[in-house]
């Protein structure tokens, strides 16, 4: 734990810094010519690499300052992004409504601006390589973020669980053409697993009880991996029927969740899951295992770390390849959710570990970016943020994958996930399902697009 907090001292750091930039941008002020409100940081909570974004806003609209080179995000900031903001990524005057300054560290220590760009400066803007910000940020002592040091993982597997955990608990009725078709938008923008769907009891989930024609539609598409849940041997059974390549198994580390949900106690779920391992082990079925309630249960609430680690160690044991840590409720902050892990990782190699947060309290984002740092490199998420659990009243939805692909992108972490089509795919379902993406940057991308195009 201690080597865990001390992580974080190159943080107040990153703020400092953020501060005396902050002083930097009275230039910015100037050179706009306009009245700028004083600034503020936006967020600054101790963990936070959001505490170095700022924004200003003046009489002539929303000004952005894009000061993340502190903590690695701006070049890889999605295209889409540098189209609707900076104009300048093309070479071309950028609008003064679109004003959009940038600041290196190297430049804001002297109380400089490396790049902007104004109407009549449009050519200002200039692009550095990963590699070389890695270089520059590890030179200010930011290695928290920097993955090239292996303090945070290069490549992060996105999980994507929105057909399954996001559409479980929608009261409509979502026809399978509808999902099948999300599910080819989500493989089409990159995610190298996509959980289809589950075979559980229609009685308790009757949203997934097309299952079976889902899976058989989807069928083979690219290298894509499709776990579906299954809660014993008849589900098994029925994934295989449909022709499932890969399923997965889920119990909880509270009694109380694991009644409310699958009917049973840890234990027996766990003599269950040996007998559909053994089964799938032997037609050589890749098994990933989910365990809920990590840190706090809808019931019993708080949640022991050795429950979690023992449970997480049996499913390992009897063959999951993974187990997904769930915060099923999304009550985890990093004060909890890095203990948790630590215990865990004492008993579960770390290569074999996912976290699965939901993002009721908004603490998701956090507690990625903790298990990033503690070496994770497995992250679910459902687009748009859809999800919750039917069994576990008041938990709200996973969290978002744009925001998840947002942040690895700004941390200069591989995906392989194309945001734009992710984009359209989360535009899709929220369509679909008459409602708001729940995720943040989803709606901050699409405000930014809706404005260029106004402009452009
Ligand atoms: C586990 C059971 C089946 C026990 O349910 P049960 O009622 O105890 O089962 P049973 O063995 O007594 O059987 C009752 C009926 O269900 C049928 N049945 C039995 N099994 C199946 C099956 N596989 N597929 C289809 N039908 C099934 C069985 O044939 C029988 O039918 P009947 O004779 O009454 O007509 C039930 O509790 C269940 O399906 N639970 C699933 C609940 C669920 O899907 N929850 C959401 C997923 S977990 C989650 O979201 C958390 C996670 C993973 O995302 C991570 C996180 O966020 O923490």
């Amino acid at each position: 734990m201690e080597g865990f907090l001390s992580n974080y001292t190159p943080l107040a750091r990153t703020t400092s810094e953020g501060l005396r930039t902050a002083k930097a941008m009275q230039v910015g002020k100037k050179m706009a010519g306009t009245a700028a409100r004083p600034l503020r940081p936006q967020l600054l909570q101790g963990y936070s690499w959001v505490a170095t974004c700022w924004r200003m806003t003046s009489s002539r609209g929303l000004f952005g300052w894009d000061g993340p080179h502190l903590c690695g995000s701006h070049w890889s900031t999605p295209r889409e992004y540098s189209e609707a903001s900076c104009s300048t990524s093309h070479n071309e005057p950028a609008p003064k409504e679109n004003l959009n300054l940038c600041f290196d560290p190297r430049a804001s220590r002297k109380g400089q601006i490396w790049h902007h760009n104004l109407a009549s400066e449009g050519r200002a803007f200039q692009t550095a390589s990963q590699s070389d910000h890695a270089v520059e940020t590890q030179k200010l002592g930011f290695k928290c973020f920097d993955p090239k040091n292996g303090l945070i993982p290069s490549y992060v597997k996105v999980v994507e669980v929105g057909p399954r955990d996001g559409l479980q608990n929608e009261s409509m009725t979502v026809p399978t053409s509808v999902k099948v078709e999300l599910i080819h938008q989500l493989v089409a923008a990159g995610l190298p697993v996509v959980e289809a769907t589950s075979f559980v009891s229609p009685k308790w989930v009757p949203q997934l009880a097309d299952a079976h024609d889902v899976l058989a539609a989807i069928g083979n598409l690219g290298s894509t991996q499709f776990p579906v849940l299954t809660p014993n041997l008849k589900g098994f059974e029925a994934a295989m029927a449909a022709g499932a390549k890969e399923i997965a198994i889920f119990t909880a580390a509270s009694e109380s969740f694991a009644k409310a949900n699958i009917n049973c106690t840890i234990e027996e779920s766990l003599a269950r899951y040996r007998q559909v391992c053994d089964a799938a082990k032997e037609q050589n079925i890749p098994i990933r295992g989910y365990v809920s309630c990590v840190v706090g249960c809808p019931i019993e609430g708080p949640i022991l770390a050795d429950a979690v680690a023992n449970v997480a160690q049996d499913l390992v044991e009897m063959g999951c390849y993974e187990v997904s840590l769930g915060d099923t409720i999304g009550v985890g902050t990093p004060g909890t959710v890095a203990p948790m892990l630590k215990v865990v990782m004492d008993v579960v190699p770390v290569e074999r570990l996912a976290v699965h947060f939901h993002d009721t309290y908004g603490q998701a984002l956090v507690n990625i970016l903790v298990a990033l740092q503690m070496g994770i490199s497995v992250v679910d998420s459902s687009v748009a943020g859809l999800g919750g659990c039917p069994y576990a009243k008041g938990a709200s939805g996973n969290v978002a994958t744009e925001d998840v692909v947002y942040l690895l992108n700004g941390l200069g972490i591989k995906s392989n996930v194309d945001l734009s089509k992710l984009l359209a795919a989360g535009t899709f379902i929220c369509g679909y399902l008459g409602r708001t993406s729940g995720s943040k940057a989803a709606l901050a991308l699409s405000k930014l697009i809706d404005r260029t195009s106004k402009i452009l």
